[in-house]
């Protein structure tokens, strides 16, 4: 039988995620946040207090799930809790959300989370902490690192390579076989059609507007 969950952060990703646990059926014992106060309610769900609280669980009797997002520039939180708790025996559920589509030999590590509309082709892989978020489209044989996250509708074509913590922006499109490095970050709407290394930042071409008047 599964086991009840402990919601990690009330922000909008968490807020996307309680409604996923709800279609799914999963109980939510509750959310942890510092920012709210403990025994007042988000959406329904108590607040246990700040992280410590899930000190106070058995890690064999729950389940987490992390509900910190991520941004460019701003992945660390979701992947330093991720780890914190991990190194305290906890384990994370990988969510799928049931209007995902996954072929049958995908392999997703723990604390996956597909959210609704995407779909992960064969021979896929995704490694831990990854968010692929509504109505991404992950091609086969992709190789995706820890703590990426593929944003709202970004295509990744077959074969493309990501490090770790990597950003894919809002709507991008990476042609196949494409090798991105670990902490790179592809700007929303962008087209990548050669290899980027580590640590860089791809800002999508943008349309030139000038006054038709002419002298
Ligand atoms: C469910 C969810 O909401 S998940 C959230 C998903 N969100 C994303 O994926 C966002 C991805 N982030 C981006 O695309 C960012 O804009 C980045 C990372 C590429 C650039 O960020 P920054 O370096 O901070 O750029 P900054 O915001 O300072 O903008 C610099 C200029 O580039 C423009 N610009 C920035 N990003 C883009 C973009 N993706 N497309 C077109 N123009 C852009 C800005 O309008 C600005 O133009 P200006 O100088 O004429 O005013």
């Amino acid at each position: 039988m599964s086991k009840p969950v402990i919601l990690l952060g009330s922000g909008g990703h968490a807020r996307v995620l309680l409604d996923m646990l709800r279609r799914l059926g999963v109980e939510v014992l509750g959310v942890v946040d510092p920012n709210r106060l403990a025994g007042s309610e988000y959406l329904g769900v108590n607040i246990l207090g700040d992280d410590s609280a899930i000190w106070a669980y058995p890690a064999d009797s729950v389940e987490l799930v992390n509900g910190i997002g991520s941004l460019p520039r701003d992945a660390g939180l979701r992947a330093a809790l991720f780890e914190k708790c991990r190194a305290q025996g906890y384990r994370f559920r990988t969510l799928i959300d049931p209007h995902a589509f996954t072929a049958t030999d995908v392999v997703l590590a723990e604390g996956v989370q597909l959210m609704a509309g995407v779909i992960i082709q064969s021979g896929a892989e995704i490694a831990e902490n990854c968010i692929v978020n509504s109505g991404a489209i992950v091609e086969h044989d992709c190789r995706i690192g820890c703590d990426v996250h593929i944003a709202p509708g970004a295509v990744l074509s077959g074969g493309v390579e990501l490090g770790d913590k990597v950003h894919i922006g809002t709507g991008a499109t990476i042609i196949q076989g494409i090798r991105i490095g670990s902490g790179s970050v592809i700007g929303a709407g962008s087209v990548v059609t050669r290899d980027v290394g580590c640590s860089r930042i791809v800002y999508p071409a943008r349309s030139l507007v000038q006054d038709l008047q002419q002298d």
